[in-house]
């Protein structure tokens, strides 16, 4: 299995707070990844020392084996668009549009125009005069039209309508289809990462809370609904990541190491939006930590 993106220890600090720390994780290709956290969890700060923008204070990464910062070749393989979209505001799509033909040998025009034709953006407005969400459309056009093996988006829809959004992301689930790119996509917007994504991580605080591919994660997480009384989890729970209590009854969030067979206890499944708000929280930190169980 090729690992297009890969991290190890690597962290990145602003003074004396580190903005990202100890960061592990190895991004197989072909993978449409959520990148998944509060603000300030160190989102950009990842995608930025993966595009070698910064240079990391710890550890390393690697795209596609190479180290970004050192060796911007490997970026040719590279498309990034950045969390505010930047681009000459006074250059129109067509003119930005020649300047990364110019730039890129696979640059593939006619997808960018296609692009803006579906959605009525026109190519002659210098960008300075489209609306927000609209200059968000050309820099994804852009980034998509280099055909890159490894396309990373920081919050790329955030300031698009929801129906441009879904229309926005079908086609991207189509470049991935066609072409097999590698995704990573920074979001607030969870229902948009369930349906698209499947493998995701989440930070919290600067430091990697989950990591893994979405059905795999899914498989092995439960909510689980049972006695308050017993202050132990049943047999088969390797760890639980949230608790929360009633005078009655617990219900856990747990991570599964081996099948649950505890009838005392009920098991439904998670769905993404719960396994991300679980990691995310603090949750009750008394109860919780009672609830811990050795991995
Ligand atoms: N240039 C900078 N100088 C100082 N601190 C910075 C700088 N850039 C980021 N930080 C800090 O690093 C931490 C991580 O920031 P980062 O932008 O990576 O978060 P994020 O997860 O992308 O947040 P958001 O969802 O708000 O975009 C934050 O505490 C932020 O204040």
């Amino acid at each position: 299995m090729e690992i297009v993106l890969e991290t190890d220890q690597l962290g990145k600090r602003y003074g004396r707070a580190w903005a990202l720390r100890d960061c592990s994780l190895r991004l197989p290709a072909g993978r449409v990844a959520a990148l998944v956290g509060p603000n300030g969890a160190g989102k950009s700060t990842l995608l930025h020392l993966a595009v070698g923008l910064l240079r990391p204070d710890a550890g390393a990464v690697r795209v596609f084996g190479r180290t970004p910062y050192d060796d911007i070749a490997v970026l040719s393989e590279v498309g990034f668009v950045a969390q505010d979209t930047p681009l000459y505001r006074d250059f129109t799509a067509d003119e930005l549009f020649t300047m990364g033909a110019k730039l890129n040998r696979r640059f593939d025009t006619a997808l960018a125009h296609r692009r803006l034709a579906q959605i009525g953006i026109p190519r002659d407005k210098p960008v300075g005069k489209l609306s927000g969400g609209q200059r968000a459309q050309v820099a994804l056009a852009l980034a998509m039209a280099k055909r890159p093996r490894l396309l990373l988006l920081d919050e790329p829809v955030a300031s698009i309508d929801p129906l441009a959004r879904r229309e926005f992301l079908q086609a991207l689930m189509g470049v991935v289809a066609e072409t097999g790119t590698t995704v990573l996509l920074s979001s607030h917007i969870l229902a948009d990462l369930e349906r698209t994504c499947d493998h995701l991580i989440v930070l919290h605080a600067s430091q990697v809370r989950l990591v893994g591919d979405v059905s795999a994660l899914l498989t092995e997480h439960r909510r689980l609904v049972g006695p308050r009384d017993g202050g132990s989890p049943p047999a088969g729970v390797a760890q639980v990541v949230r608790a929360e209590h009633t005078d009655r009854q617990s219900t856990l969030l747990v991570r599964t190491n081996a099948p649950l067979r505890d009838p005392a206890w009920k098991a439904y499944d998670v769905t993404l939006e719960d396994l991300i708000l679980a990691y995310l929280g603090d949750g009750d930190s008394r109860p919780h930590a009672a609830w811990e169980v050795p991995a």
